[in-house]
């Protein structure tokens, strides 16, 4: 029988995805000693973890070469796709924001705002729902210098401890909304596969449930 194929995101996520794992009884010695190897087994499971980046997991489970993923709530925000949303995993918490040099007023005057963002689609939906009109530059990483190098007015990025802006002079002017790792499902492998994956689904909110009374 072809194994469920679940799709990890790589950096940040991957530890506290592995450590959930781990707390409901799987065995991660392969993805904890990988190497350089992308696809890991789970030992004395039909499961398969394929390590890749975020977009990535998102892409592979909306095409339907991985039945599951654990992806942020950001790049789903981001990219789209059609899959199911099944559950909140509680970790990699932060927050959409916008951000700006401290001491402007980002609202004052009347020019079109420039807003740098990695989440180009993000930070549109955001200024549509003001019916503000911006002009949006995607920036891919360490968005925080663009206004910081005259770039932009203001960035919409993500905020966890919010060390990144106040090491850069940068101050939230407003949150958009909250972001954290998310569990998705391909549709029809939800249905062709369902005996498989909806108990697994199950162990995940039991897990979760169980956290939330600790
Ligand atoms: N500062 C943060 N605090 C908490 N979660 C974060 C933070 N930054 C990112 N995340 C979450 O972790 C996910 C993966 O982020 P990570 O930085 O590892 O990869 P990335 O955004 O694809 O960037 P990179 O190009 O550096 O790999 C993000 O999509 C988001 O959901
Ligand atoms: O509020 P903080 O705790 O400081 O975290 C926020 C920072 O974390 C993310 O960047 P990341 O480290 O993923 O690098 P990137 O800017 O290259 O995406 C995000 O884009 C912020 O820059």
């Amino acid at each position: 029988m072809k194994p469920i194929r679940i799709a990890l995101t790589k950096g940040r996520l991957e530890k506290d995805t592995v450590e959930m794992f781990e707390r409901l009884g799987y065995d991660c010695t392969a993805i904890r000693e990988k190497g350089r190897r992308l696809i890991l087994p789970v030992a004395g499971t039909n499961l398969e973890i394929v390590l890749a980046k975020a977009a990535d997991v998102a892409t592979y489970v909306d095409n339907g070469v991985c039945d599951i993923g654990v992806v942020g709530k950001d790049t789903i925000m981001e990219m789209g796709g059609t899959f199911y949303e099944v559950a909140d995993l509680g970790f990699g918490k932060c927050r959409f924001a916008l951000a700006l040099p401290q001491g402007v007023d980002f609202y004052e005057g009347y020019h079109t705002r420039r807003i740098a963002s990695k989440y180009v689609n993000v930070a549109r939906g955001f200024f549509e729902r003001k019916n503000m009109d911006v002009s949006i530059v995607k920036i891919e990483g360490s968005v925080e210098l663009a206004p910081i190098l005259g770039l932009s007015d203001a960035i919409v990025d993500i905020v966890e401890t919010g060390t990144t802006l106040r090491e850069n002079g940068l101050v939230v002017a407003e949150y958009i909304c909250d972001v954290s790792a998310r569990l998705i499902v391909n549709i029809a492998s939800l249905k062709l596969r369902k005996a498989e994956i909806e108990p697994l689904i199950a162990r995940i909110e039991d897990y979760l449930a169980g956290e939330e009374t600790e």
